[in-house]
């Protein structure tokens, strides 16, 4: 048998080729013959001749992910790409601020994790400066009393924690710090420029079957595996589900730790406002920002100046009273496609684009400034209420998820205490809009009331299969990671990722995609 015709069977690795020839030129021949065909199908980097980039690539949304994915593609891509941002609505999505009596507050995305590293690295590298998030008092009420209040001694909140829940909390902490070890393997994977093409895989990446095993389970399942007692998942894990998701332990076990870990020390937010960073995410990667809403994409062939007919989408838009069409050879999504979130049509694709029927979170942020009612919580004198911080527990006749109060986005207030009056700006979370009465209940008085109503979340069903990144042949979906969890870093991993995945599938990278065992690879690198 001759040895090119060997070469070109599916197991035909060199050593087998080399033992069936014998001879060392033919061995060299077929060596040459398979580097050459490797070189073809995996496109080293800096070997082959690259590939020409896009010219033009669409983003619709500019939120946290669209933004971030932005940034990533011009700094993968280069200049010469043209790209446009599509943004029906204002700059930075959920990131958003309300304005009262001239000061503005976080009414959607406020508070990001010490650990998030490409958070931290975008306040760094686009000239913002972070704030620290007010740390006062929480006391957790259950619709007659208060069952757990916080003391400003550090050492009676331990003796008050053992006393009520033995070991619990220590072992809480110890469970989230865990995960989020885990977690923070992505962005060693993101900076050697390895990407995934699905959510499972990336968190299979970051820890194995048992933390894909997190997402597909429910983290009252999780935890009461572990033994944890009902009384401490009622009255402290319950409540920090329902202040950060508005859902109760039904939710991911993943989203549950993200969520426990919004209870570390540290948190911080961006001076001037969190949406701040998707304006200059935009800025700095010189995208063309469009104020418009996309309404379909559709798969068309164009022929372009170089005469050879190409493969594009064309992107139908809305601007004002206006329609209009542009073409793109990439398209990332980066908005959730939910229930038709999103209203965007794809058109004659066949197989269709998948539908997700999972719906989101109703959830409304109203902001209040005035002097609180505490006798609704406890019977103490009202100077001797000291929460800052008031979270539930999941009673059917609690109008309220949390309220809490807070600073002005300029304001760096570590420790903040209640005004000499008593009056303060308060935020309250609620799955509705809360009526006047239900204000009057909760304030003594009140100047002042703001209310933002949002789809915020996913309702967390596990287990649940997260939607496809690769939605067509160059057409990319960011919003699936929120089914995992969401939080402004998940996005801003998820942009990063789409942006990697785009460059990889546009160049041939295969091996840059879906690698196993990259945690024990990378050990090594530096
Ligand atoms: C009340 C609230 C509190 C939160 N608190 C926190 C927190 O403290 N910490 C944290 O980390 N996370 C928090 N989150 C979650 C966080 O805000 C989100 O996970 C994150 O901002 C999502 O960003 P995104 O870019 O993926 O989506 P989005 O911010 O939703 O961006 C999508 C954008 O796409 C635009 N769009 C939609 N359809 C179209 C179309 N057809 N054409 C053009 N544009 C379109 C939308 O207008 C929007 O601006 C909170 C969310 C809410 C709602
Ligand atoms: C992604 C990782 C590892 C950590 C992110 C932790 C984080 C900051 C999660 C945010 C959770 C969330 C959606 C909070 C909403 S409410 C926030 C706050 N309590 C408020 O009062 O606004």
């Amino acid at each position: 048998m001759r040895a090119d015709s060997w070469a070109f069977q599916s197991d035909n690795s060199a050593s087998r080729v080399m033992e069936r020839t014998g001879g060392r030129l033919a061995c060299s021949t077929v060596g040459l013959w398979l580097g050459l065909l490797l070189l073809c199908s995996w496109g080293f980097p800096g070997s082959a001749e690259p590939r020409a980039p896009p010219e033009n690539i669409a983003i619709i949304g500019a939120g946290i992910g669209g933004t971030s994915a932005a940034y990533y593609l011009r700094q993968k891509f280069g200049n010469d790409v043209k790209i446009d941002v599509f943004e029906k609505g204002e700059v930075g999505g959920r990131l958003a601020t309300v304005t009262m009596q001239g000061q503005e507050y976080e009414s959607g995305g406020s508070v990001i994790h010490p650990l998030n590293l490409h958070m931290k690295r975008f306040v760094k590298d686009l000239g913002l400066s972070a704030v620290q998030s007010p740390s006062g008092l929480v006391g957790v009420y259950n619709g007659e009393t208060l069952v757990y209040e916080e003391s400003s001694w550090f050492i009676i909140n331990m003796i008050k924690l053992i006393w009520h829940y033995g070991f619990q909390s220590l072992r809480m902490h110890m469970w989230v710090e865990d995960i989020l070890d885990k977690f923070m393997r992505i962005y060693r994977y993101q900076s050697h420029d390895y990407a995934f093409s699905s959510v499972e895989k990336l968190l299979h990446s970051l820890g194995g079957d048992d933390y894909l095993g997190l997402f597909n389970r429910s983290l009252i399942e999780t935890l009461q595996k572990a033994g944890f007692s009902e009384k401490f998942l009622d009255e402290i894990i319950t409540p920090v589900m329902r202040v950060n998701y508005g859902q109760t332990m039904n939710i991911n076990g993943f989203v549950g730790a993200v969520s426990m870990s919004c209870t570390d020390p540290g948190l911080w937010a961006v001076k001037g406002g969190n949406k701040l960073v998707c304006s200059r995410l935009l800025q700095a990667s010189k995208s063309n920002l469009i104020s418009g809403s996309v309404m379909s994409i559709e798969e068309k062939t164009r022929t372009k100046q170089t005469g050879n007919p190409t493969k594009v989408y064309e992107a139908v838009y809305q601007t004002g009273s206006e329609t209009h069409s542009a073409f793109y050879d990439i398209v990332l999504v980066a908005t959730p496609l939910n229930r038709k979130m999103s209203n965007i049509t794809f058109l004659n694709f066949d197989p269709p684009i998948e539908e997700f029927h999972q719906y989101y979170e109703p959830l409304v942020t109203t902001l209040i400034k005035g002097q609180l009612n505490s006798t609704v919580f406890t019977s103490r004198a009202l100077d001797e209420f000291d929460l800052s911080t008031v979270l539930t527990t999941d009673n059917p006749d609690l109008f309220i998820n949390s309220i809490g109060f807070v600073s002005s986005v300029e304001e760096s207030n570590n420790n903040p205490q209640p005004k000499a009056d008593r009056s303060h700006v308060w935020k309250i979370f609620s799955a509705e809009p809360l009526t006047k009465e239900q204000i009057l209940k909760l304030f003594v008085s009140y100047d002042y009331a703001v209310k933002r109503s949002w789809l915020a979340y996913p309702h967390y069903m596990p287990p649940e299969k997260c939607p496809s990144i690769i939605l067509h042949d160059r057409l990319y979906y960011l919003n699936g990671m929120e089914v995992a969890a969401s939080a402004m870093e998940m996005s801003a991993v998820a942009g990063y990722n789409a942006a990697l995945l785009a460059y990889h599938r546009w160049n041939g990278h295969t091996h840059m995609i879906d690698q196993e065992d990259l945690y024990e690879k990378l050990k090594t690198e530096l």
